[in-house]
């Protein structure tokens, strides 16, 4: 599904009116019309509701407007609570405004703190509230007034039903601005908007994206290039399972990895690489932790590599690993790695000298921060890297508050600077290409927050690549796939106690989830 910005979505207003000649009063009226149909079908008939709107002096409080309208012509009590002067309004909105006055809306200016203390009761005193207050034009944190009527809706029993986008919320990253409305029900407007997709449900509730009659042509002359990733399309990824394959058709994932106390790290990435469906997998880490690792994995081969004084990969591993890629199809390169300076010349080493498909994670990603501009990625456009925010700052620089306060763009310039895919983790996990685009992952929830989860996703990833899929099908595939992993325990498990070991057999159901129906029906006959 396309996802548009606040700044994408005013372009396509701008040429579907000056361009295409379709006035905006209609827009605005498709808009309300739409919304008014989604509020029916969550509240059902008959319409005889108490129902107030907050909205603002924006086109946003104009849709609020010509939803009361609507509304108060099927049977409800309509008041809009106008948090500005009512000559403050302009164009559509204006229009809506007297149209409203005119068919029995009830408008109360709430214009200054003294008229938001004064209605402040009735304000609290409706059945069904619509949230207009600020839409795809808020630009600054939410303060005052605006900061108290939302506090006031998120604070009734009353259901809220989110005007285009919840108030407060940014269109374009998804940050709350100061505060932002936790509505039931969000009807948004000819586009789903990017912040909403990487909200999820916590602010925006049940998202129903409403036809305006913006044309299909403005949308195609935008070239918009973010996108929520879907079922059908990580279906249309994953690799073939030809009947007659063996071991070698299914491709050799190498992961390089481990420290003294992380042995399980590569160890779950292997077993991430196996339930992705790699025919092989070895993983190679330092020689002292082989043994520990040929009792964990049995279907994983291990590979001992020479190691540090402290027991970390040294620098002599690097020509042995070299030599191995040389028959493998992939490389998971990062879990359990350790920081040590030497480890961290082998890395960038590594990085440099590869030539296969590789995943970059954890402290492999750690041993390039600091000085990104100077490092070489020998796999450049088949690589993939998999930083949480903390490692995504290390690298680019920042802090993880700053990189959390605009995800999709962190993830794009890591892209852009190192040309390699990047996987940004956290709750909804972006996926950049180096190349500009970018797909929210709708899959996952909290059982994902735990060690061991991303070394898991790392495997997966490097798994399908081993496969023959491309950096990019990967990544997608593999984070969608890891995240209805987790989907799928979280009703077996409630929210807490998954270790990453029980999240490699949810992986199992996951990918059965994307067998042909068939397949699925020979499964439930077995
Ligand atoms: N295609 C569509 O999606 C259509 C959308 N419509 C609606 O129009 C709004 C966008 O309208 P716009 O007038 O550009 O902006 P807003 O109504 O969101 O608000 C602008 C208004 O608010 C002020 N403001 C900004 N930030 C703050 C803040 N933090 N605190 C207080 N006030 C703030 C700003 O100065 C402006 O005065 C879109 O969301 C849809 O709902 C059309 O109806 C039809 C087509
Ligand atoms: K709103």
């Amino acid at each position: 599904m396309i996802l548009a910005t606040a700044e994408q979505i005013r372009k396509a207003d701008e040429m579907t009116i000056k361009g295409i000649g379709l006035p905006g009063m209609v827009l605005m009226e498709n808009a309300a019309q739409g919304a008014v149909r989604v509020l029916k079908d969550a509240m059902g008939d008959p319409m005889d509701w108490d129902v107030a709107a907050f909205c603002g002096r924006g086109n946003n409080g104009g849709d609020g407007l010509a939803m009361l309208r609507i509304l108060a012509g099927q049977g409800s009590v309509a008041t809009a609570y106008l948090f500005c002067r009512e000559a403050d309004l302009k164009g559509d909105a204006a229009a809506n405004l007297a149209v409203a006055k005119a068919c029995g809306v009830q408008v109360v200016e709430i214009p200054d703190d003294a008229a938001l203390e004064e209605y402040y009761e009735d304000m609290a005193g409706h059945e069904i509230y619509l949230d207009a207050l600020l839409g795809t034009g808020l630009n600054s944190l939410v303060k005052g007034r605006f900061a108290e009527a939302i506090e006031l809706l998120n604070g009734l029993d009353a259901p809220v039903l989110a005007v285009d986008i919840p108030s407060g919320l940014s269109a374009d990253t998804g940050a709350v601005l100061g505060h932002a409305v936790e509505a039931d029900f969000t009807a948004t407007f000819g586009l789903t908007k990017l912040g909403l997709a990487l909200d999820g449900t916590e602010h925006v509730g049940e998202l129903t994206c409403v036809d305006i009659s913006i044309p299909p042509v403005v949308v195609a002359d935008l070239q918009l290039d973010s996108h929520l990733l879907e079922e059908r399309e990580v279906r249309l990824l994953l690799p073939e399972r030809p009947d007659k394959g063996h071991k070698g058709t299914f491709g050799h994932l190498l992961v390089v990895g481990g420290s003294p106390g992380k042995t399980g790290a590569p160890c779950l990435a292997a077993w991430g690489g196996l339930r992705a469906g790699a025919g092989l997998v070895t993983a190679a880490l330092p020689c002292d932790l082989n043994p520990i690792a040929e009792v964990k994995l049995t279907a994983a081969m291990t590979q001992p590599l020479p190691q540090t004084s402290q027991g970390n990969l040294a620098k002599a591993a690097g020509p042995v690993v070299l030599k191995m890629l040389g028959s493998r199809q992939a490389m998971v390169l990062g879990p359990g790695l350790s920081t040590e300076e030497e480890t961290v010349e082998l890395v960038r080493d590594l990085v440099l000298n590869c030539r296969i498909p590789t995943v970059l994670d954890a402290d492999a990603l750690n041993a390039l921060a600091g000085d990104l501009a100077n490092q070489g990625f020998g796999a450049a456009p088949h690589t993939v890297l998999t930083p949480h925010p903390g490692e995504a700052a290390r690298l680019l620089g920042m802090t993880t508050e700053e990189l959390l306060a605009d995800r999709p763009k962190a993830a794009r310039v890591l892209a852009r600077k190192t040309g390699c895919v990047t996987v940004l983790k956290g709750a909804r996990s972006l996926i950049a290409d180096p190349a500009g685009d970018l797909w929210v992952n709708p899959t996952g929830n909290v059982l994902l927050a735990s060690g061991g989860s991303g070394d898991v996703l790392s495997g997966v990833i490097g798994g399908l690549m081993a496969q023959g899929l491309s950096a990019l099908d990967a990544a997608c595939a593999g984070v969608y796939v890891h995240g209805l992993a987790a989907d799928l325990a979280i009703e077996e498990y409630g929210s807490r106690g998954l270790a990453a070991d029980e999240l490699v057999d949810f992986l199992v159901m996951a990918f059965q989830a994307f067998l042909s129906e068939d397949a699925q029906g020979d499964l439930e006959e077995l």
